[in-house]
């Protein structure tokens, strides 16, 4: 698929202090990239440095066939981390004027602004001045304001913050749609349950530099271990004591063991012992959530197979 950004050994410092190190990633056509790390890993940075408001130290951005400085950042549409409109200006006016900025014809904004607060349950709010609106409602019609000219690619940090379940739905629902329709999306978010659901490939920054890259399930296959869940009446000495079990999270009747890597899940279950009361069993992958934490928290497993792959 063509590739609509592309971000090559990318490095940011400010003072002193290098943020970002060596970023590279793409991201394609159609596809939704989701850009991951814990607080401060410098995944703002990184967008940032991508939207022009302010400029990499080394390394280069690609958009089309466009470099750097030479990038039309009107293109693109870009949701940032940092929510805020102009206050005393009606949404309409708002959405307008954010559209010109980006050149994008008047009737055309128009129409799409009404078909989007339509869909945004914002009915009859083009009139109502943004201070009035919740913030939900407000960040619903910034999202539309990153959106309304169609751009190429488009950059979304944390969209999902402070949204209603219902809302939530409504911007993965878009989202989706937007990718399927063409649309590159790089996706920067927290909640690793909604990018679990959304993202085709994953790019993950800890302390500035890489430590995943690719597609959902090949992180899936790399990085996360099984965990096995049983519910059953068993000592913990018992399950601490069954082999290839890392850690023991147990509480009451269910305990969630957390296996070593590359165990192979049938072998395993062959050689558990006859006395493990076992009333239901399921082994799954651990999910992106526990890999993120993992991560995170510098669980040595992790941190050995994100070196690897640096
Ligand atoms: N303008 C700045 N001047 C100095 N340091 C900065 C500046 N902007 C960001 N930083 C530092 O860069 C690091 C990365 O910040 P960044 O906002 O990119 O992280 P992030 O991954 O987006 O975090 P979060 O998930 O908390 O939004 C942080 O240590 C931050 O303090």
């Amino acid at each position: 698929m063509e590739t609509m950004l592309a971000v090559e050994g990318l490095g940011k410092s400010f003072k002193d202090k290098q943020i970002i190190r060596n970023i590279s990633f793409e991201v394609k056509k159609g596809e939704i990239m989701a850009l991951l790390g814990p607080n401060g890993a410098g995944k703002s940075t990184t967008i940032r440095n991508i939207m022009g408001i302010m400029y990499p130290d080394a390394g280069s951005i690609t958009f089309h066939n466009s470099k750097n400085k030479e990038i039309p950042r009107n293109k693109i549409g870009y949701l940032p981390e940092e929510r805020g409109l102009y206050k005393n200006v009606n949404v309409m006016d708002i959405l307008l004027y954010l559209a010109e900025l980006k050149d994008y014809p008047k009737n055309r904004a128009k129409e799409r602004a009404l078909e989007y607060l339509k869909k945004f349950g914002l009915e009859g709010k083009d009139k109502v001045a943004v201070e009035e609106l919740s913030k939900g409602m407000g960040q619903k019609v910034q999202f539309i304001a990153s959106i309304l000219h169609e751009p190429e690619l488009l950059i979304l940090d944390e969209p999902f913050s402070g949204l209603d379940p219902v809302s939530q739905e409504l911007f993965k629902e878009e989202i989706r749609s937007l990718a399927e329709g063409g649309t590159a999306i790089l996706l920067s978010s927290h909640q690793m349950n909604l990018v679990e659901e959304m993202a085709d490939r994953l790019f993950l920054i800890h302390r500035g530099t890489k430590v995943i890259y690719g597609t959902l399930s090949e992180v899936k296959r790399e990085y996360a271990n099984f965990k096995c869940t049983i519910n059953g009446v068993n000592s913990r000495s018992l399950l601490e004591g069954l082999p290839e079990v890392e850690r023991v999270e147990q509480n009451g009747e269910i305990a969630v063991l957390y296996l070593s890597r590359n165990v192979q899940p049938a072998v395993w279950l062959k050689n558990l012992p006859a006395e493990l009361d076992i009333q239901e069993l399921s082994i799954d992958r651990i999910s992106l959530h526990e890999i993120f934490i993992d991560i995170a928290t510098d669980k040595n497993l992790l941190k050995e197979a994100g070196e690897a792959h640096a």
